[in-house]
């Protein structure tokens, strides 16, 4: 059978082409260095003037890669996209649903309605209209709509802080049962998109805290926290002002500070963090819900630990300042607040035994005020979507491993990484493939960038298993990556990675003659739904042909990564179809990326593979 496909040209291309599909396979003739031709179903890539991808509706895997000549395998595919990415994007929509945060918290909370008792893990507390309901952060709407629905008439009043336009886009999105009830007691203030607090955000702590000091013995404070909490609660410490605030945390976000640092920063500078929550709502009692957007879950950095108490010291902070060279460029206010701190924390020293400077509620404290008055909880994590992630993995037919969930560092080099990884991954599909490439080298690029030999081994053995069973290998990782901002570009650190990890594929492809066939799918994605400030995008996928499809349409993507310009990029690209778009999830686990690697053999082995 002879399919005749009419094509037009994309790009500048002077091409002669001659294409027939038949049953043992594709031939090509060409005079094309780079290009591709499209139509509505098909697309066949061309590098140096040799053909080294097709995919399509239903035309997959080239057997033998070369002008002139090529054979294809049959394997049905939606739309004109690559399996491969619906794949990665799936689990990535499964991992977010998981960690939606109404049954995360009603998991936890207990309410036996006679006589009244709430219990929360081992905790019991009675319950008799006298609940106050706090939370800031881009998780905590859902979670109030989970304790209205399961405290309803005792939730007395409350106060959320959450992103703009979020009620707006659930509501678009259908996601009704993450907003509160219609007869609600909790007010809602919208502001802040971003890591810069906003002046709503900081109307929302003044009236959080006024609603906390107003509280009596016999009331329960339920705090609501979740990832993007800290810049929705700002309220400086005296005499900082707020637009100080603004300028010290803009500084850092510039200079690509981790969330650690920053919210160091923000337990000092402010007055709900780092546990003096817990002092204004004194003496209520407190039940905090955490949602974690911190690798390794330390519940004292997430919403920089409101009810979690740990006092930063200014060496502290002016080590962070110096640390991100803008020691000299803070705010007087603050300068002047850090010195007072330093010359109280000397005398205290000078004056006091050792013994006597525990921060009273800090580690190691067992008798200060608070200290069984608060409960804190947490309810979800980056884990809970890794495994979900896995699970459906699992039902793709795909054997997945969990690399990790505190995924760190820079986040094109992570991308790097994780392209470095799937080749290696492919070489041990495919042992011959490592003669054309140094796999030791590979091995010891990933191992440095702090995957352990461990772990290594386990992953031979994942594609050893995934070779005997004919399935492909998934690698799921968790966390957040971080960007060392240059340009004034729109993006985010995921698209970073994504982008990050197309170039390194390139580089390999571009090293290896002949040019390999391959198929490894990288996407890397926010939970959040929202990749960075004022970036549409969650995130990204790529495979190995990005950059040249990039090319193809004339823009670099090393350009574009310089002016951290990554979602001007990949919009750019066919259409933006690279992009996994979500807008606001009303959820935030941090982020999740999914390194998929097609065992081609298996592709091969398929039994309709011979039936076009
Ligand atoms: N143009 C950009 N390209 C890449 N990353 C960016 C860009 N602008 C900001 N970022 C990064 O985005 C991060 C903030 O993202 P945001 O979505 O606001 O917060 P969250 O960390 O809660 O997801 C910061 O780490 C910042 O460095
Ligand atoms: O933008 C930020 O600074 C982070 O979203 C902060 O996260 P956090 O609210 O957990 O501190």
């Amino acid at each position: 059978m002879v399919l005749q496909i009419r094509m037009r040209f994309v790009g500048q291309l002077a091409l002669q082409n001659y294409w027939s599909h038949t049953t043992r396979g594709v031939h090509v003739t060409t005079s094309a260095r780079h290009g591709f031709f499209r139509n509505n179903q098909n697309r066949l890539l061309f590098e140096h003037g040799k053909l080294c991808s097709l995919t399509g509706s239903n035309i997959k895997y080239l057997s033998n890669v070369g002008t002139g000549s090529a054979e294809s395998e049959f394997r049905p595919e939606p739309s004109g996209l690559q399996l491969e990415s619906f794949h990665v994007r799936d689990m990535y929509k499964v991992a977010v649903n998981a960690v939606e945060p109404k049954h995360m918290v009603e998991n936890v909370l207990q309410f036996d309605k006679f006589p009244s008792i709430l219990t929360v893990k081992d905790e019991v507390y009675t319950v008799d209209h006298n609940v106050y309901v706090v939370g800031f952060g881009k998780a905590v709407l859902g979670m109030a709509r989970a304790v209205e629905d399961v405290l309803g008439e005792h939730i007395a009043g409350g106060i959320l802080s959450i992103p703009r336009g979020q009620r707006t886009i659930l509501a678009e999105k259908d996601k009704g049962d993450l907003l509160l009830t219609a007869d609600t007691k909790i007010q809602v203030y919208e502001g802040g998109h971003s890591s810069l607090p906003e002046k709503a955000a900081h109307e929302a702590a003044l009236a959080i805290e006024q609603l906390l000091l107003a509280r009596q013995k016999q009331d329960l404070v339920i705090v609501l926290t979740s990832g993007g909490g800290s810049p929705l609660l700002p309220l400086p410490q005296k005499p900082i002002t707020f637009e100080d605030l603004v300028a010290v945390t803009k500084l850092l976000v510039r200079r690509g500070a981790s969330i650690k640092d920053l919210n160091a920063i923000r337990k000092n500078f402010e007055r709900l963090k780092g546990g003096k929550m817990i002092d204004a709502a004194h003496p209520a009692k407190i039940i905090t819900l955490i949602i974690s957007d911190v690798m390794g879950d330390n519940l004292s950095m997430i919403a920089s630990g409101p009810t979690v108490r740990e006092q930063v010291t200014a060496h502290q902070c002016l080590e962070i300042l110096s640390r991100f060279g803008v020691k000299q460029q803070i705010p007087p206010t603050i300068h002047a607040f850090l010195q007072q701190q330093v010359a109280d924390e000397e005398s205290r020293v000078r004056f006091k035994k050792p013994s006597d400077i525990t921060t009273i509620g800090g580690p190691g404290d067992t008798k200060g005020p608070g200290k069984d008055q608060v409960q804190n909880v947490l309810v979800g994590s980056n884990a809970i979507a890794c495994n979900a992630a896995a699970e459906r993995a699992r039902e793709l037919n795909c054997l997945p491993y969990i690399l990790t969930t505190k995924m760190g560092g820079e986040a094109k080099g992570v991308g790097a990484m994780l392209a470095k990884l799937g080749m290696f991954m492919l070489m041990c599909f495919d042992r011959k493939m490592s003669k054309q490439t140094n796999m030791l080298k590979l091995e010891l690029d990933i191992v440095q960038h702090g995957v352990t030999k461990q772990q290594v081994n386990e992953i031979i053995k994942l594609v050893d298993k995934a070779l005997n069973m004919e399935r492909d290998a998934v690698i799921i990782t968790g966390g957040a990556t971080t960007v060392n901002l240059k340009g004034d570009g729109t993006g985010g650190r995921n698209l970073e990675v994504a982008l990050g990890a197309a170039i390194q594929l390139q580089k390999f492809f571009n090293l290896s003659k002949p040019r390999p066939i391959a198929d490894i799918t990288i996407l890397s994605a926010d939970t959040d739904g929202e990749d960075g400030p004022n970036c549409p995008a969650a995130g990204a996928f790529i495979n190995e042909n990005f950059v040249i499809e990039a090319e193809m349409e004339g823009v670099s993507c090393e350009e574009y990564l310089d002016n951290n310009d990554s979602f001007g990029l990949i919009s750019s690209v066919k259409g933006g179809s690279n992009l996994v778009v979500m807008r606001m999830t009303g959820t935030n686990v941090m982020d999740i990326q999914a390194l998929l690697v097609r065992n081609l053999q298996r592709v091969a082995n398929q039994p309709n593979a011979k039936q076009f």
